[in-house]
């Protein structure tokens, strides 16, 4: 028998039962989850591999469950929950599978945090093969690349191999100090179904010369430079017209998606 046993054995009963009672309240409402999905396949008509995820939707999700959070439950453990919970419903609705590519260990928990155990996860050797894999016509595939330390360039502009691929989402969502699964990555998917314009538009932007430094609304999120010319992977809440004005002097500037704008919750 244990200490807290010992020391008030119907209590402890008391609060083994309150805890069964929740577990069985949480997996009903799972399993009530699943019903809904599978009404919610008809709706959507979400048929084809691949073709359930809605990144701008999963974004407001997340936005509500920091907003009603509270007490001493931490927030990235119930994140961790839910990224299992959504990802799964995802899969249940049209099967996908995660390439990524990286440090292992670290690509391998960003992955499985955002997409959980329910989706394969393969790792690819570079950025350019995540790339290849989504850009190969395959629907069900969703790419990880991990982004470059801020001041490290890219060998090579995978950006630019973007061309019915777009990036759709920015991890980690909840920009929390300390956090587990924190290598920040872009995630990358075929053409997705209905796609909302997101919060933060990325650009591919081909320079000859010198790229531009970061500021306030542009952040160049990875550069590549080859003969002369540097590629940069570039995000801003600016609107594509306000970027070219502010940009006007450079050569090439396209739109290659975007993500919603990351959480920085007060709770932790
Ligand atoms: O809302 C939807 O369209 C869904 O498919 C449901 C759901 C979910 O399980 O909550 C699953 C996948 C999407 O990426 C977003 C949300």
């Amino acid at each position: 028998m244990d200490e807290a046993a010992k020391a008030d054995p119907s209590r402890l009963l008391e609060l083994r039962a309150k805890i069964d009672a929740i577990d069985e309240s949480v997996h009903r409402l799972l399993m009530q989850r699943a019903a809904v999905i599978d009404e919610l396949i008809r709706v959507k008509g979400t048929a084809k591999n691949g073709a359930a995820f809605r990144p701008g939707r999963e974004a407001e999700m997340m936005r509500r469950l920091a907003e009603r959070h509270s007490g001493h439950l931490p927030l990235t453990a119930v994140e961790h929950l839910w990224r299992e919970i959504i990802s799964t419903f995802t899969a249940l609705q049209a099967p996908f599978e995660v390439v990524a590519c990286g440090e292992a260990v670290a690509t391998v928990e960003t992955a499985r945090f955002y997409f959980g155990f329910s989706v394969p996860l393969s790792l690819a050797g570079s950025p350019a093969a995540v790339i290849g894999a989504i850009e190969g016509g395959r629907h069900d595939r969703l790419g990880v690349v991990p982004l470059p330390a801020a001041s490290a360039p890219d060998d090579f502009p995978w950006w630019d191999e973007l061309r019915t691929g777009q990036i759709v989402a920015r991890l980690p969502f909840f920009a929390l100090e300390g956090r587990p699964a924190a290598t920040p990555c872009l995630v990358v998917a075929p053409p997705l179904a209905d796609p909302v314009p997101p919060e933060i538009g990325c650009y591919a932007v081909r320079f000859s010369g010198e790229a531009p430094r970061a500021d306030g609304d542009v952040a160049v999120l990875a550069r590549a430079a080859a003969e002369g010319t540097t590629s940069c992977l570039v995000a801003t809440p600016l609107s594509e017209d306000a970027l070219r004005a502010r940009l006007s002097s450079h050569l090439d500037i396209r739109p290659i998606g975007g993500y919603a704008a990351p959480l920085a919750p007060a709770a932790a």
